[in-house]
């Protein structure tokens, strides 16, 4: 029996996909090496991303999706593809129907684009769905009847807000601000406080080893690591320096991208209609993305909203898992709406 669903998770920062009856197959970040000169491809995902920040001046390696938006598709089209032939659709899995959940703000051109790309890896049928949509049935939330239900989608690129209920959006809001720029807030307070200069990647190290928006019950429970050493260039002598930074630090550095993402919380709540309210009162609120794996962002968010909120169980995998759990239903739901 060869499968015949595909679902991608079209991520700022992670490219993921699910096949029926397989689970999730492929999951890699969402990085293309290019040569400078000829514009090849030289790489697609974890190989490029070894590369971000290291690469000689005729290379250069790219993120083609960049806050949320596709900043190069020629680039996205080129890394689809190469992800999806990977899969080997054509030999395999005959003519599949292939779910993308792309970022929120795509334009109609680009949504076209996408559908094309994918027809032209093989796929039969094509749908295109909402992410935080798709997030909230990958974590386990029954958005189909009429009870309200929210989820906070905190990625690299966007962070979406919703309210659902009856499988639809009734409330929303898309921001970008997310993953991306928490890493940029945390180099450019290294570069403030030390006048130290680190790469992007050295800067997610920090933000996913010793980062916390919420540091009150950090010392709590098991051994957490609350320091970490650091290497950059000392942008006074030029010369490679190590210095120690502090959880308490990365903390502050974080204290007003993250007071974004709770005002877009906030905001959407305040446009709910009452019975929801109520009832995601009752609920929670889920959070997924990798965002929600940022430690102590369920406790700050639970706070500020005065509401339960819940971290999803794999926070990172939800919108690929959703992508399978709504290609089984796929009928169903088309009769209702979907691109
Ligand atoms: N343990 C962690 N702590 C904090 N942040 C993390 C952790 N693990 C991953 N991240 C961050 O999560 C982000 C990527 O999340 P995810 O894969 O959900 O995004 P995406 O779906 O590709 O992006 P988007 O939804 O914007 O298109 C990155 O910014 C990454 O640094």
């Amino acid at each position: 029996m060869f499968a015949k669903d595909i679902g991608i998770d079209l991520g700022t920062a992670n490219v993921l996909i699910h096949v029926k009856g397989k689970g999730i197959v492929l999951n890699e970040p969402s990085v293309v090496a290019l040569d400078k000169n000829t514009n090849k491809v030289l790489a697609v995902g974890e190989e490029a991303r070894r590369m971000v920040g290291r690469t000689p001046g005729n290379i250069v390696a790219i993120r083609p999706l960049k806050d949320g938006v596709i900043a190069d598709f020629d680039v996205t089209e080129a890394m689809l593809k190469h992800f999806i032939n990977k899969l080997n659709v054509k030999g395999f899995l005959s003519k599949p129907r292939i779910l993308i959940c792309c970022p929120t703000n795509i334009t109609s051109v680009e949504q076209k684009a996408i559908r094309e790309a994918a027809e032209k890896s093989g796929g039969k049928k094509i749908y295109l769905e909402e992410e935080p949509k798709v997030a909230a049935i990958g974590a386990g939330m029954d958005i189909f009847n009429p009870t309200g239900n929210m989820v906070v989608d905190i990625g690299g690129g966007t962070t979406d807000v919703a309210v659902l209920s009856m499988g639809d959006i009734v409330t929303a809001q898309s921001i970008k601000m997310a993953g991306d720029k928490f890493d940029h807030e945390i180099l450019n307070y290294i570069k403030r406080e030390y006048k130290l200069l680190i790469g992007e990647r050295t800067a997610e190290d920090i933000k996913i080893n010793i980062g916390t928006v919420f540091s009150v019950n950090r010392e709590d429970g098991e051994e957490v690591q609350t320091e970490m050493d650091i290497r950059g260039r000392d942008m006074v002598s030029g010369l490679p320096r190590t210095i120690t930074v502090t959880s308490k630090e990365i903390e502050g550095a974080l204290k007003e991208s993250v007071a974004v993402i709770v005002q877009a919380a906030k905001n959407v709540l305040e446009k709910t209609p009452p019975e929801l309210s109520a009832d995601i009162i009752d609920r929670g609120v889920i959070i997924t993305g990798g965002g929600a794996l940022l430690h102590g962002m369920d406790q700050l968010l639970a706070e500020e909203l005065k509401v339960p909120v819940f971290k999803a169980e794999n926070p990172m995998d939800c919108v690929a898992v959703g992508t399978g759990m709504m290609l089984e239903n796929i009928d169903k739901i088309s009769r209702r709406k979907i691109g």
